[in-house]
């Protein structure tokens, strides 16, 4: 079985305390987009796991599709599978590819070998393996609090925008990025201003992340300015960074970025 793993953008992030386990709760909404993976899973001999496309850091055992595949093999006994990864989504780039990998192998599982899992079943199996890795179970778009770990559905349609996603050659690691930040509770929820135009975002909705990633690597303050001069109507740096994204209501020229980013058009 094939499946296609997709990436999520952070519109909004607000950090608002930090937690006695040393995370930190914080408000955000997931939105899902097209950029995507594809992971597929055959039945072997044995457990293995490859990989093409972008090259994945880490040992392959600390792959998050192996930790998904241990987590759920813990509580059923599955046969051994021959699982392969082709790698798109940019890696440290806020995207939350590996964890999309993981939950969508979760379902893949499920579905597989008929296990019956609830959709309440397979979220906490992915809590286990990362904070948003839940949120691509049901991969709808949410406000998400606590650890980002929690939902609520949201009525959010961008459909008719061009979201455009520029991943700079820079890459943030999501534990330095929470390292660097004071934690604030926000003066106005993020499920309140959502609600308002696209076009007011710019002044009302902000990526805590952007105060201490931007002054530590420039460029993507540069990438984020270069999208609002080329019409964006918002743009932000997505989660921890270091990929930004801009939401157009036409395809914008944006040639002169891919001499040193990666574009992506979610069209
Ligand atoms: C920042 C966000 C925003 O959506 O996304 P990315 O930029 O990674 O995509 C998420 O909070 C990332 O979630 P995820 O990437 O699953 O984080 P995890 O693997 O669970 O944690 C990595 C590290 O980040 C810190 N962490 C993570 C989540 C959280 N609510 N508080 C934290 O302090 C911890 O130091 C942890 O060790
Ligand atoms: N399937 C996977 N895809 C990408 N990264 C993975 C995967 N499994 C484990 N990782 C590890 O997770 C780290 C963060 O990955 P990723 O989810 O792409 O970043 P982000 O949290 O910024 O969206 C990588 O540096 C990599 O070592």
């Amino acid at each position: 079985m094939i499946v296609f793993p997709n990436a999520k953008i952070n519109i909004g992030l607000n950090i608002v305390t930090k937690r006695p386990d040393g995370y930190h709760n914080l408000e955000t909404i997931f939105y899902p987009v097209k950029i995507k993976d594809a992971l597929e899973a055959i039945t072997a001999p044995q457990l293995s796991f490859s990989s093409s496309g972008i090259t994945i850091p880490g040992d392959k055992e600390n792959n998050l599709c192996i930790k998904a595949y241990e987590l759920v093999n813990s509580d059923f006994e599955l046969p051994p599978l021959k699982i392969h990864l082709h790698k798109h989504i940019p890696i440290g780039a806020g995207l939350g590819g590996g964890s999309a990998d993981a939950a969508f192998f979760i379902k893949l599982i499920n579905h597989q070998f008929d296990l019956k899992l609830s959709v309440e079943d397979m979220q906490n199996y992915a809590r286990k393996l990362g904070a948003d890795c839940a949120f691509f179970i049901e991969n709808d778009p949410v406000y998400a609090f606590d650890k980002g770990d929690q939902f609520e559905l949201l009525e959010l349609d961008l459909s008719k925008y061009v979201i455009v996603l520029v991943m700079p050659p820079v890459h943030v690691s999501t534990a330095d990025a929470y390292s660097g930040v004071k934690a604030e509770p926000s003066a106005e929820s993020l499920k309140e201003l959502i609600k308002l135009p696209v076009a007011q975002w710019r002044d009302r909705i902000k990526n805590d992340f952007e105060k201490t990633v931007i002054p530590k690597y420039p460029l993507i303050g540069e990438v984020k300015q270069a999208l609002y001069d080329a019409g964006a109507l918002y743009a932000s740096m997505s989660g921890s960074g270091a990929s930004v994204f801009g939401i157009f209501e036409t395809l914008p020229p944006l040639e002169h970025l891919e001499a040193k980013s990666s574009v992506f058009y979610n069209v």
